[in-house]
């Protein structure tokens, strides 16, 4: 099984029979693996570089100047510059802010830096300062707003290919709590991660609608084979021009199941024979429900599963 790779040119032409087919590729793409990769979308690729840029440069920063936007253990939410529990119990612990956190069983070999809508009162963005890394906020609020476009664009064709009343997802999705992550996966021994209990990212699901994931060069995003579930099949990057979609588990409840979450990972690029695995970058943008709605199944798609049995990819 492939992923499918599809021409979203429609969506800045406004072709309306091109917007059809697109759609159709879309839905069909999304139900049968959870994931599609589109290319010729409308989120800039000169932005996309510019992020990747910005955010390599905030993770070389050192530490000092890392730590005054630390999430911690008592954010409601991740914003800032976030470790996962082993890391943040070292660093932070190390720089004497007090914040403990149990050991994980399983933990990720990743940092990431999270942010939220530019207007979010309820979790404030944390920025490193303009002196620091000037243009770093304005890049990252540019990327936010993009890519938001891109998604909300996306979830009402997802709609219409269903048949659906087409703001059936964006009444209840204005991405004021959807959320970037960028992730950085340091150089790693290639030993700890063949050991079996420190991974790039475990197997998941997204808990949001659907995700935008630009890749960067160094491999390692895998998703599972549906038709041999538990195994993984890697999901290569291969230009500057695509984006990967992935839909998460809001999508699947509110669709009753018909578009089912894709689970992926991220393991360590399957052709690399040396000891020190290479460090690695990637962009999320989690497109999630607004706050004040119910992720429940929506009972207009309870009503259409039957009609899509047999559904299947062209
Ligand atoms: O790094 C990647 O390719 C995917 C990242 C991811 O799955 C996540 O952050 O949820
Ligand atoms: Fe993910």
């Amino acid at each position: 099984m492939t992923i499918p790779v599809i021409d979203a040119s429609a969506l800045a032409s406004g072709d309306k029979e091109k917007l059809v087919e697109f759609r159709t590729k879309l839905l069909n793409g999304l139900s049968t693996y959870g994931f599609v990769k589109l290319i010729n979308h409308t989120v800039p690729v000169p932005l996309v570089t510019e992020t990747f840029d910005q955010i390599k440069k905030f993770f070389r920063l050192p530490l000092e100047l890392k730590l005054p936007i630390a999430n911690t253990q008592t954010d409601k939410q991740q914003r800032g510059w976030c470790l996962p529990g082993e890391e943040k119990t070292w660093y932070l612990e190390s720089n004497k802010l007090g914040i403990k956190e149990k050991e994980p069983k399983f933990s990720d070999s990743k940092e990431s830096f999270d942010c939220g809508h530019p207007n979010d009162k309820l979790y404030p963005n944390k920025w490193p300062s303009t002196d620091v890394l000037p243009g770093y906020q304005d890049t990252l609020e540019g990327f936010f707003y993009s890519s938001g476009d891109l998604t909300l664009v996306l979830l009402e064709l997802i709609a219409e290919a269903l048949e659906l009343d087409p703001t059936i997802f964006t009444s209840r999705c204005t991405n004021e709590a959807s959320t970037i992550r960028i992730n950085h996966f340091p150089p790693v021994d290639r030993a700890i991660l063949d050991r079996g209990d420190v991974s790039r990212i475990w197997p998941h699901n997204d808990f949001g609608i659907i995700s935008l994931v630009f890749l960067d060069v160094v491999q390692g995003l895998e998703y599972e084979d549906r038709s041999n579930p538990g195994t993984f099949l890697p999901l290569p990057y291969e230009s500057d021009q695509e984006v990967v979609v992935i839909a998460g588990e809001t999508l699947q409840r509110w669709t009753n199941g018909l578009i089912r979450a894709g689970l992926h990972r991220v393991n360590r690029p399957l052709d690399f024979d040396g000891d020190l695995v290479p460090e690695r970058w990637s962009l999320v943008y989690f497109n999630k429900a607004n706050r004040n709605v119910n992720v429940g199944p929506l009972k207009e798609t309870t009503m259409i599963t039957t009609k899509l049995v047999g559904f299947k990819v062209q």
